[in-house]
Formats: C-alpha cells, structure tokens, sequence
C-alpha cells in the first residue's frame, strides 16, 4: 500500500497527524497492528510482541472482526474424542475442539467421550430452531398497543417481505408481541440456516420496522429492546429458546459406571438432582446443570462463535436417572445455543480448521445442516463433560483431579 513502517506510523500518530483507529487507511493491516503495538507497548511500558504472532492476515480480521487491532491472543487448543454420535444432523465419529486453559477440563471430556462410546454412543438432536431480535417501540397508550399489536398479526406476509428482502438465506417465522403500558416489543424469529444470524436479523429487522413505522403510529425506540435476549441472561432465552434448542443424551450400563467411573448410577442420579436441580433452583440460576459452560465456552472459542453468547449456551438442564435395570440415563438440554458454520469468527483460518475437525465448515447441504450438526457436537460435549464431572463428584475425585492436572 505505502512505504510505512510501524515506527513512521507511530510517529505520526504521536505526532496527531493520523488517528490511532485510522492507521490501515495509511498501510496494510499487520504494519497497522504492529505501529499500534508499539504505541501500546509505550504506553504500558511493557514488552507485548508476543502478540505480534498471529497464523491469519490481519487483513481478514479488520474491518469484519475486530477494530483498532495489536495482536491476537492464543488459547490453547485440545480434542476430546473420538465419540459416537447419532444425530438428526451430525453422523459417526468425531474429535471435539476444545479451547481452553482449565487443567483437567479437556481431560474430564475426554473421559466422558470414552465412556459415551463403551456405551455405544450418544443421540443428539436439534429440536428448535431461529434467532430473534426485538425491536421496542414506543405507542400513545395501551389502546394504541393493542392495535399496533393487531395490525402485526394481520401483515406478517408484508413483514416477512420486508424483512426478507435483505437476505437470500433468511427466513421469518413469526413475529410475537409483547405490551407494557405504552411500550410494544415484537420478538421476530428467523431462521438463519448456517448463520448465527446476528447481523442477518439485526439487518432484516430494521426493514420491517421501517414498515411498520410507515404504516401505524408506532415510534421505534430501540432496534434491539432486550426481549431478544442478547448476550444477558434471561428466562426468555431458557424458555422459549434461541439460536438452537439441542438436545443430546446416553444410557450407560451400570458396569460401564462402575468400572470407568468409579461410581453408581443412583449416586450420578442423587448428585444430579441434589446439586444441579435444588442447588441451582435455591441459587435463583438458570443454568441447571455442573458445567455445560465449559464445553460450550471451549467449543465456542475452538470454531469462531460469537464468545459473549456463552451466557445463553449455559441455559441447560441435565437429567440424570437410574433405570430400572439399574442403568444411568442421561441427558442435556441446552435451550439456546447460538451457533453458526459461515459469518462471524467461522472464517479465521484457525477457527475454520475447528469447524473442519468436525467436518461442519461453510454452508451446508441443505443449509442449516452444518449449524445444526455445530450444535449437535456441542450438546454430546456438554454431555460428556456433565457425565465426567458428576462421576468425579460421586467417586470425591474433583479437588484430587484439579490438583494433579490443574496448577
Ligand atoms: C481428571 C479425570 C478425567 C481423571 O479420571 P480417572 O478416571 O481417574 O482417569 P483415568 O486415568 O482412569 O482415565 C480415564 C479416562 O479419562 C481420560 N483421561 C484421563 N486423563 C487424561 C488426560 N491427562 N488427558 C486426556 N484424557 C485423560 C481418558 O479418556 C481416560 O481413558 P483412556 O483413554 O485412558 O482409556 C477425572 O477425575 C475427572 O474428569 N474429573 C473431573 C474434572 C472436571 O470435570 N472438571 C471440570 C471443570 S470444573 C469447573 O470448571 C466447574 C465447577 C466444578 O466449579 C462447576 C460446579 O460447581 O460443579
Ligand atoms: N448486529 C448485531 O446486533 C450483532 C452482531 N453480532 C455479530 O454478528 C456476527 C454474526 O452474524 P451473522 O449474520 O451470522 O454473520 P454475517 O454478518 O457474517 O453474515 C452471514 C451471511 O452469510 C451468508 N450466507 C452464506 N451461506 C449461508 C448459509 N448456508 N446459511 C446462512 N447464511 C449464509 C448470508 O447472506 P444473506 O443474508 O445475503 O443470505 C448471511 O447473512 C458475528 O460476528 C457476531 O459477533 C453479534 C451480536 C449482535
């Protein structure tokens, strides 16, 4: 592009002859990057080059992924797996991309995987599907509510033209009204097939409103009004679901228990339901489950999902029973996993090597298939870290283990 080097560019930044934010108008990304790790590195009065060493063009991440770049930060990657899965999109045998930095957490999935396939392998499937975004608009009254709230139940078609017209691969699934006072939400739901969807929706969204602006007395005062829910907790999300509702479980013959795990199916059972169930309902949370976090987080990181949106892939309950055969049976069900194979992070080339060791990379054949077989590998992670950390409950390894693998 120029002849800049990092030292020039900062000297003009110092100088204030070019803004810091505005450096990759003046040279390439990297040279951008490294004349603000100096900037940076000055200013902290510390040696950050480390972050200098990256595996992707800069040139891919500015603009789309990240502004006023320095570096990148790695985290380190493990697999757990091979494991069998079953699922409605997401067939046969599969590694697990786990980015983290927990000791003993890789480990503890992996354990879980392996005792997932002595018992002949998980069933997962996506039971829910769309992502929401609702917009808040302001109203007289309630009477004018409830008539911007019939209004929308009378032009869906002309919201759904609306809001379709900005995507080829969007889909609207319905618009659902909420009232407070002079306050009207619209929760709109699409589905957005391998896409986590955010802009996707965010986009289309807008032209309905603009619709609806046009059409009724109704003012928009927020494009997302937190009824969505994005990136907060929230009953909505656990309830009603969004992004993916998956679901994955197993049965484990009890001497598989025994024997791999040290335990007992009722003692999985008892723990599950004294911990996970009343813990969690007496702590007010919405996370009824050890540690479904962990995998989602780990996975997340691993295939270029959208980090904040950890908060709605927690919202999941584990079931855990023994059979009357005397077998373990258990399940979880993440309620809203927010997950997408194009977009987003998906197409950094270490995040897309994630999504490759699941074979779940770009679009897939229908489309939504890769999204869906992305939360299906999750949901039996999930699982499998669930199984693992229950089981070391039960048999008192949890402390034990976290002091070998974890400091
Ligand atoms: C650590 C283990 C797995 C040992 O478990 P073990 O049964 O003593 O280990 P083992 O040596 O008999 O090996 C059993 C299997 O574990 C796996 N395994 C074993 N070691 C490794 C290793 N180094 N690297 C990779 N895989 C390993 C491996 O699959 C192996 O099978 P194999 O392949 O040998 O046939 C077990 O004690 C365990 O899973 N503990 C639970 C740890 C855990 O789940 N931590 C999660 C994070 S805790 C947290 O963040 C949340 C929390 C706890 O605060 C939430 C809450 O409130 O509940
Ligand atoms: N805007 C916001 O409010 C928020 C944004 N985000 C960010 O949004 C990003 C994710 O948004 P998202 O819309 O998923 O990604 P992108 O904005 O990267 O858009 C993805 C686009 O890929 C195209 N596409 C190609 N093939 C497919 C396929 N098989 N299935 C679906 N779409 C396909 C679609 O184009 P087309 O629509 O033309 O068909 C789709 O809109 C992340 O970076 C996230 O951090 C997160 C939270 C909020």
């Amino acid at each position: 592009m120029t002849d800049a080097t990092p030292a020039s560019l900062a000297e003009r930044v110092r100088d204030g002859e070019i803004r810091f934010h505005e450096l990759e108008e003046h040279a390439d990304a990297d040279i951008a990057a490294a004349a603000r790790r100096r900037l940076v590195s000055e200013t902290a009065d510390a040696d950050i080059d480390v972050l200098g060493e990256y595996a992707f063009d800069a040139a891919d991440a500015h603009g789309s992924n990240v502004e006023n770049m320095i570096g990148a930060v790695q985290v380190p990657l493990g697999v757990a797996g091979p494991v069998a899965v079953d699922g409605g999109a997401l067939d046969g045998e599969r590694y697990l991309p786990l980015a983290t930095t927990e000791g003993a957490l890789v480990a503890s999935i992996n354990r879980g995987c392996s005792v997932v396939n002595d018992a002949g392998g998980a069933t997962a499937r996506v039971t829910k599907s769309g992502m929401t975004r609702a917009p808040v608009f302001r109203v007289a009254d309630v009477a004018e509510a409830e008539a911007l709230v019939s209004w929308v139940r009378d032009n869906e078609a002309a919201l759904r033209e609306a809001a379709e017209s900005t995507t080829s691969h969007g889909e609207l699934l319905d618009v659902t009204p909420y009232v407070v006072g002079n306050n009207v939400f619209l929760r709109f739901r699409y589905d957005t097939k391998d896409a986590m969807g955010m802009n996707m929706v965010t986009i289309a969204t807008r032209e309905a409103c603009d619709a609806i602006e046009a059409e009724t007395d109704a003012s928009l005062v927020a494009l997302s009004g937190n009824l969505c829910s994005d990136k907060k907790p929230a009953a909505i999300n656990a309830v009603e679901g969004r992004g993916r509702s998956v679901s994955a479980d197993v049965e484990i013959p009890r001497e598989v228990v025994e024997e791999r795990l040290h335990t007992a199916p009722e003692s999985i059972a008892e723990i599950n339901t004294r911990k996970n169930l009343i813990g969690s309902a007496k702590a007010g949370g919405l996370g009824f489950n050890a540690h479904v976090a962990n995998a989602v987080a780990a996975m997340f990181l691993a295939t270029g999902q959208d980090e904040a949106q950890v908060v709605e892939g927690a919202n999941a309950i584990t079931t855990a029973e023994a059979t009357p055969e005397g077998d373990l049976y258990l399940s979880v069900s993440i309620a809203s996993l927010e997950v997408g194979t194009v977009g987003g992070g998906t197409k950094l080339p270490t995040q897309a090597a994630g999504l490759d060791v699941l074979g779940v990379r770009g679009g897939g054949d229908p489309a939504g298939s890769n999204g869906d077989a992305l939360a299906e590998a999750i949901a039996v992670g999930a699982l499998a870290g669930e199984l693992s950390l229950l089981a070391a409950l039960g048999s008192r390894h949890l402390s034990s283990a976290h002091s070998d693998l974890g400091r």
